[in-house]
């Protein structure tokens, strides 16, 4: 079973074609790297793998499930880490790991994912207070929570210095995922999207 295909999958915003006629396939084990300028419809594409929107017209499957109408099921298979973190600054990190765990109906510990993303100090502090790296960190922990067969990153290392960026990688590297880089398929353009699956 393939972990991602697409058949002809377009989304349309009024007369503006965000996403047309993609066809895409990334297997189980690979890693699929979209570059693209701003605009050029990375986090439409991501957005519709997740349920919403749904595409104007074409289909798609996320680990064997139907993308528009399986996507309860899809967002429970794998991980994901928005552009925007999804992060509350009034919940302490563990409670933000505790909620995605429950979600996905798993058993990890949160301190472990925590732990795994360099924040086990950190676990009582309210997510306001963290810097954009911690905050991508916590997303990550969350993207993490019932070890998923798939992750979808989005914007791994957008907002954070080199420094930042690079400690993302070797974070991803060391929960057992291998990092985005040299093995991606690109298009044109510097802006990051991406799946990546546990190598
Ligand atoms: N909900 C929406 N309503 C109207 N237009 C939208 C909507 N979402 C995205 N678009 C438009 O679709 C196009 C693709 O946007 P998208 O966010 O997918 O690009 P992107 O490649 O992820 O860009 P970036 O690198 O800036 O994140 C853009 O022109 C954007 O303005």
């Amino acid at each position: 079973m393939d972990a991602i295909t697409t058949n002809s999958l377009s989304r349309r915003f009024g007369d503006m074609n965000a996403v047309e006629s993609l066809d895409l396939t990334v297997q189980k084990g690979e890693i699929y790297g979209f570059l693209g300028p701003n605009g050029a419809g990375k986090s439409t594409t991501i957005n519709m793998l997740l349920g919403f929107p749904p595409p104007s017209s074409g289909s798609g499957t996320v680990l064997g499930y139907d993308l528009e109408h399986e996507s309860v099921a899809v967002r429970q298979s794998i991980g994901v880490l928005p552009e925007d973190f999804g992060v509350y600054g009034r919940l302490t990190a563990r409670k933000h790991v505790r909620f995605a765990i429950e979600t996905k109906g798993a058993n990890d510990d949160p301190d472990d994912l925590l732990a795994r993303v360099e924040l086990a100090d950190v676990a009582d502090r309210t997510a306001g207070g963290f810097s954009t790296g911690m905050k991508q960190r916590l997303a990550l922990a969350m993207a993490l929570a019932g070890n998923p067969d798939l992750l979808i990153l989005d914007e791994l290392s957008s907002g954070l210095d080199p420094n930042g960026a690079r400690e993302m990688r070797a974070i991803s590297r060391e929960v057992g995922y291998t990092s985005p880089g040299r093995t991606l398929r690109t298009r044109f353009g510097r802006s990051y999207s991406g799946f990546c699956r546990p190598s």
